[in-house]
């Protein structure tokens, strides 16, 4: 059969809500989200033996960005696609992949790695595997509540198996995390397998569908074969085969972190084209007094607010692109052996999936707070978005914590240039830094990338400065390190801010001789906006690390300004390329069709409040009070 693969999942009737899920409770969500999730995954399996066949692209971008419609909050099926299937895929070796990676697989599986005590420091993860060459089985256990696994999506309810990352120990030697792969719940009858203790974590500020789990074991045994052995093995002797790179074992966030880019990028247009288009339809108060009231969007701060939502949101599509294809590149090397490159995609993955977040679920309140109250409405669904996207500033890394992962690469860095070592082409600006080779500031996007770069030199020397202070003062360097740790933190943010500015701005460019000059135009403006925004808000940092003058700020100022007039004329139609369908949007305030206040009033009427003209609790406890004395 051909399909449109958007229409056909619009036109399955059970995945689309009558009653809003907000109106259901904690259970009923769950399970409403597990009917449509299953629904969805047999459409992707039918995709994939090809029993349906699209005629659309993209397939399962589509889907993925079509489950957002569907589900609201998210997916229960998310980690299983995104994480667990995704892991035996980079991990697994050829034998494991065949046989676990069967498209009318049992499993439904998630990715367990975090416990009640150990989040960030997962060196510190408490569960073990311990190797028992007499059975050729590992034995995973809990020891302790710490070691409870708490968190993976999926678990509470849904996942029979399990991805474990845990402390590998064989004759008594910790060789540290590895992964395996733990059956937990009976495939036919879905009951705990005798040593688990299984279920969910509770009510959460989103991901409300996600049934996020907890899970400890009891001494439960795996064969050998179930540990993850494409890049690490252990022989049936219990010899242990080491890894090429003891850190090929956080594959998974790496490339979960690189994804996510692209993703916070989809959450921003959602928000955007929502405030934007309600900025459109609003009217609210007459500029000139004698004239008719305006929509807010024409408003100049409103703009400030909007706008640059649209040119973020384009940002983390085109570094996100970026960072996709240096991954597919370093994995290629790191097949052929060559570990090189993992460590600065390392460091550029963490600053940057830090700043992502950081800006996403930043921009989606603003986006909120400009809608004004019908913002606030859950009928938005800008609520939804935060509460989705601020997520992210946590899980896959914590913020602060990958920001001090950058921290390690730019001081390695930083210390070559202060020992006039050399250094790498992309960090040359360290050693003109350090020899005052300061260029004369020039107000142009070029110039704004130079005083971005001489933020991150004078930042990283700071903190550097305070380290060695530090160690020289008797710290030890862990602890000289944490002392320093908020100028650490301040040079990642100003790193991962140049490079935001330098590959959209070179990327922008590029892209602007392959379309129509109005296009370009358009695209070449959001590029500006963007970098002078930042160049604006961080106008301190530049005043102490460029040269740049009081005049250059106020000439920056005002054409921030232009720019803002400039692509205000635009502003929906940017929007609207955005391509966001309403089922997908599922907003009143930001459907293509701008009848705002009758999807309000449509909406409202779904409230249960609104079924009985009188409800039942006035008779029980209002007017037993309001009438005491009057009856
Ligand atoms: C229905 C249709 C669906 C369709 C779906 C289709 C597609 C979907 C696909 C994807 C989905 C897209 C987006 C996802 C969207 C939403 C996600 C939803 C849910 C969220 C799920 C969340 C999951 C999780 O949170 S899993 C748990 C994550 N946990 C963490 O991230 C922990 C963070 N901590 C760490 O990573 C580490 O502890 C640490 C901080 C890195 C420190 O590690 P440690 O071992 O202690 O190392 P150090 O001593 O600090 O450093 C030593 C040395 O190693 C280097 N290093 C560290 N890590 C790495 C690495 N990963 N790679 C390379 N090198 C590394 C480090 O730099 C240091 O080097 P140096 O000594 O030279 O400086
Ligand atoms: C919605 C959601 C979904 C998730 N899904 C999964 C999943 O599917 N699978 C899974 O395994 N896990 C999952 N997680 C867990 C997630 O990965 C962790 O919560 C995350 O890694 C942060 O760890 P933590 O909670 O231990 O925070 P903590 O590390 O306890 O952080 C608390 C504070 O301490 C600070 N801090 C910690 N260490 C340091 C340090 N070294 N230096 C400076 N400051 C530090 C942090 O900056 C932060 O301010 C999920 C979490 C959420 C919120």
């Amino acid at each position: 059969m051909m399909i449109h693969t958007n229409n056909y999942i619009l036109n399955i009737k059970e995945l689309w809500d009558d009653v809003p899920e907000e109106y259901l409770s904690h259970k009923e969500r769950y399970e409403n989200a597990i009917k449509k999730a299953f629904i969805v995954l047999k459409v992707l399996r039918q995709l994939h033996t090809g029993n349906i066949q699209i005629t659309d692209h993209r397939t399962p971008t589509n889907v993925y960005s079509i489950q957002d419609g569907i589900f609201r909050n998210v997916n229960p099926l998310l980690i299983h696609i995104g994480l667990f299937w995704s892991t035996i895929a980079a991990q697994a070796s050829t034998e494991q992949q065949a046989e676990w990676l069967q498209p009318d697989s049992s499993m439904i599986g998630t990715y367990v790695q975090t416990e009640l005590g150990h989040g960030s420091f997962i060196r510190g993860i408490e569960t073990t595997a311990t190797y028992d060459s007499t059975t050729d089985e590992f034995i995973l256990h809990t020891p302790r509540l710490s070691a409870y696994k708490w968190w993976p999506g999926g678990l509470g309810n849904t996942a029979n198996a399990c991805l474990v990352m845990a402390q590998l120990y064989i004759n008594g030697t910790c060789h540290g995390l590895h992964i395996f792969l733990a059956q937990i719940r009976d495939f036919d009858t879905h009951k705990p397998l005798p040593g688990i203790k299984v279920g969910e974590i509770g009510p959460k500020m989103g991901f409300n569908t996600a049934d996020n789990g907890f899970l400890g074991f009891d001494n439960h045994r795996i064969p050998r074969t179930n540990m993850l052995m494409k890049n690490v093995q252990v022989l049936r002797d219990g010899t242990y085969v080491k890894p090429k790179h003891d850190k090929l074992t956080y594959g998974s966030m790496l490339l979960t972190r690189v994804t996510l880019i692209s993703d916070l990028a989809y959450q921003l247009s959602k928000a955007a084209t929502i405030a934007v288009r309600y900025s459109a339809v609003r009217r609210q108060s007459p500029i000139k007094s004698n004239e008719p009231e305006r929509q807010i969007l024409d408003f100049v701060s409103q703009q400030h607010k909007l706008f640059i939502t649209i040119a973020s949101s384009h940002v983390y599509r085109v570094v996100g692109l970026w960072m996709w294809n240096s991954h597919k590149r370093v994995t290629a090397d790191i097949h052929e052996g060559n570990m090189g490159q993992l460590p600065e995609l390392h460091a550029l993955a963490c600053c940057l999936k830090a700043i992502s977040s950081r800006d996403a679920s930043a921009l989606v309140e603003q986006c909120r707070l400009a809608c004004g109250g019908h913002g606030y409405m859950m009928a938005s669904n800008l609520p939804q978005i935060y509460a989705y996207t601020t997520a992210a500033v946590t899980y896959e890394g914590e913020y602060t914590v990958l920001l001090l992962q950058t921290a390690r690469y730019l001081v390695k860095f930083w210390r070559l240039a202060a020992e006039h070592k050399p250094l790498p082409q992309n960090f040359a600006y360290f050693e003109d830094y350090i020899k005052k080779n300061f260029e004369q500031w020039r107000n142009s996007p070029e110039g704004i990338i130079e005083g971005f770069k001489a933020i991150v030199a004078g930042k990283t020397k700071a903190a550097y400065d305070t380290l060695q202070c530090n160690l020289r003062n008797g710290r030890e360097f862990e602890e000289a390190w944490n002392m320093a740790s908020v100028q650490l933190t301040n040079a990642s943010e100003a790193y991962a801010r140049s490079l935001l500015c330098e590959v959209f701005w070179k990327e922008t460019v590029q892209l602007s001789t392959k379309v129509s000059k109005s296009l370009a135009i358009v695209l070449e403006q959001l590029a500006e906006l963007y970098l002078m925004y930042w160049a604006l808000e961080k106008h301190g940092d530049l005043l102490l690390y460029s040269t740049i003058s009081r005049n250059d700020i106020e000439a920056l100022q005002s054409r921030y300004e232009e720019l803002l007039a400039l692509i205000r004329p635009n502003a929906v139609g940017l929007v609207d390329a955005f391509d966001i369908r309403d089922e997908v949007l599922c907003s009143t305030l930001g459907a293509y069709d701008g009848r705002v206040y009758e999807r309000m009033m449509e909406e409202a009427s779904k409230s249960p409040l609104n079924e009985d003209v009188v409800n039942e609790s006035f008779h029980k406890y209002i007017r037993p009070v309001t009438m005491k004395n009057k009856l």
